[in-house]
């Protein structure tokens, strides 16, 4: 018998099949704290949540049975999923089943925020008759700024165009021909900042959207803007809308997620006649609720019974024998797609994978999906070795891999370039004995460099002094340079300049960098 613990309120249609499984037993226990749920998952060998319960490092370190954690719904920001790995414990989710539900709830969120209908039925239900205050402006020919176009964005689109609104959208992985193709205006998050009269955001919560509408983009919107974040707290700089709304730049904001869930009851939000608000109720729709339930109550039961299943969020499932070749390249795979994404600009459409050597002799597919979520994974957080292939896949993203038997240099070459619409970027490693992973190309230039920390990658034209001058300008600043490569094709052409740093280059140094003569450009990257 599977024992299966459910631990947060989850629809009971929904898992009415585990109910009814004749190797299962389900218990419900809701609302535990961490030490209540530590005593007891050592009995379970799955564990079903939605978003309250955190599901910790110590809690699958009690769960000595558990096989796998089912997510009723998208974000696994409440799962630890390098804990869960590391214990061989399946992480799954049912992406698609709130899709419509949080979509939904945008709209009515805007509409909301366009006639400010909670402050006019707060007002008429004690007792008042104001017809003056309550004058909203309309969605038609309006401007609706999407940041994040996956399957709640993408929704978002669709239903603004029958509004009559003019959509512009930004996602790093939305290309001309898909933006075209949903009467989408492709453009940056600064263009939407400026140009748009609602803006919605509907990415996950990582380190490149975090605040990414903030202080810098409030002071670019035209007066009157409205903003909408039903996707995580976070994503929208709080304390820098209170003051775009202090300022009269914001209109209004509704709000279903908070920085921190539930808010602090001084939380400036909550007695803003500016703001609306509603408790993370997104996903919150008897369909949405019984779709999740019912898509992990199956992969559950698939993985308890050891069949195939689709929406792991981790695990790895490779044959020994090629583990055994390929595992020693997973990181580096990983890393150097990390470093060609963060280098390329514009939306990727191509992933190039070239491997030369040995490792040509064998199916490359897992070291393909550690490079491909490499890629992705600066912009995608639910993206892993096992559904990696599936979100490049449902982004249009062409995967080629091109096999060489012998490479002129090194006993193994792993290359990956990115084309994107606006260039085509390169990056080649390999492991070196003694020495470990090696970044040994980027673009035409030879360097050898350990794809590690942070790292400073300076095009410039090959002169006399400029590394003299980058040196004396990152040292006034405090920036220890604890390493440096220059590669370059011929003398006197352009070069590649790559530091390694001990400590983050804050932005204006990189942009006093980026003022230098010869300099052509800069990015820093951290791996
Ligand atoms: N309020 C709720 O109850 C509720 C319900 C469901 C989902 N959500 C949240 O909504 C968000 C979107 O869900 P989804 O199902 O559409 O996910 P999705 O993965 O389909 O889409 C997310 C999109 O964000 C894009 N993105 C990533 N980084 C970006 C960046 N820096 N700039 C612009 N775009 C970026 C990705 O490319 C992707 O297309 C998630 O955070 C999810 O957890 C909230
Ligand atoms: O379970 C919920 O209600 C929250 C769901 C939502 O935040 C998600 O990421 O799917």
């Amino acid at each position: 018998m599977y024992k299966v613990l459910v631990s947060d309120p989850i629809s009971d249609l929904g898992i009415q099949q585990l109910n009814d499984a004749v190797d299962v037993i389900v218990d419900k226990k809701t609302g535990l704290k961490e030490d209540e749920l530590i005593a007891i998952i050592g009995d379970y060998d799955a564990l079903l949540v939605r978003s309250q319960t955190k599901v910790t490092e110590r809690i699958m370190e009690a769960g000595k049975k558990l096989k796998v954690v089912g997510r009723a719904g998208v974000g696994v920001d409440n799962i630890d999923l390098e804990a869960a790995t590391k214990r061989g414990i399946v992480v799954i989710n049912a992406p698609d089943g709130n899709t419509i539900a949080t979509c939904e709830l945008t709209f009515a969120m805007m509409m909301s925020v366009a006639r400010q209908i909670p402050q006019a039925y707060k007002k008429t239900v004690s007792g008042e008759w104001d017809r003056k205050t309550f004058v909203g402006v309309e969605l038609r020919a309006k401007v609706l700024g999407i940041i994040g176009m996956g399957r709640i964005g993408s929704e978002v689109a669709k239903r603004a165009k029958v509004f009559g609104m003019e959509v512009l959208g930004y996602d790093p992985f939305l290309t001309e021909d898909r933006a075209e193709k949903m009467g989408v205006k492709l453009c940056t998050v600064n263009e939407i900042a400026a140009q748009a009269d609602f803006i919605t955001v509907h990415t996950p919560l990582t380190p490149e959207t975090r605040h990414i509408i903030g202080k810098a983009q409030f002071n670019i919107m035209k007066k009157g803007v409205r903003i909408i974040n039903c996707a995580r707290g976070g994503i929208v700089d709080e304390l820098a809308l209170v003051d775009a709304i202090n300022q009269g730049i914001v209109a209004g904001a509704a709000f279903d997620v908070f920085e921190e869930e539930p808010p602090a009851a001084d939380h400036p939000f909550l007695n803003n006649p500016n703001i609306i608000v509603t408790p993370h109720l997104g996903a919150s729709t008897i369909e949405a609720q019984e779709n999740v339930a019912i898509d992990v109550s199956e992969e559950v039961l698939h993985i308890l019974r050891n069949e195939p299943f689709k929406n792991a969020v981790n695990m790895p499932p490779v044959p020994a024998n090629v583990l055994s070749v390929l595992q020693p390249y997973f990181q580096l795979g990983e890393k150097l797609g990390r470093f060609v994404g963060k280098l390329t600009e514009g939306a990727v459409q191509e992933i190039i994978v070239n491997y030369a050597g040995d490792l040509s002799d064998v199916d490359t597919t897992p070291l393909t999906r550690h490079i491909v979520k490499g890629v992705l994974i600066n912009h995608l957080e639910e993206v892993n070795i096992v559904n990696a292939m599936h979100m490049a896949k449902l982004r249009e993203l062409n995967i080629v891999v091109q096999k060489a038997t012998t490479s002129k240099t090194f006993t193994n070459l792993v290359s990956v370039t990115l084309k994107s619409k606006n260039e085509e970027r390169t990056v080649a490693g390999t492991l070196l004995s003694g020495y470990g992973e090696r970044i040994v190309q980027i673009d035409q230039y030879p360097v050898d460099i350990a794809p590690e920390g942070n790292m400073l990658l300076i095009s410039h034209s090959d002169k006399p002094g400029i590394i003299g001058r980058v040196g004396t300008l990152l040292g006034n600043n405090q920036v220890n340079i604890a390493s440096m490569q220059v590669g370059r094709k011929v003398i006197g052409g352009s070069a590649v300049m790559v530091l390694s740093i001990d400590k983050e280059a804050p932005r204006e140094v990189l942009e006093e960098l980026g003022q230098l003569t010869d300099l052509l450009h800069v990015k820093a990257i951290s791996l």
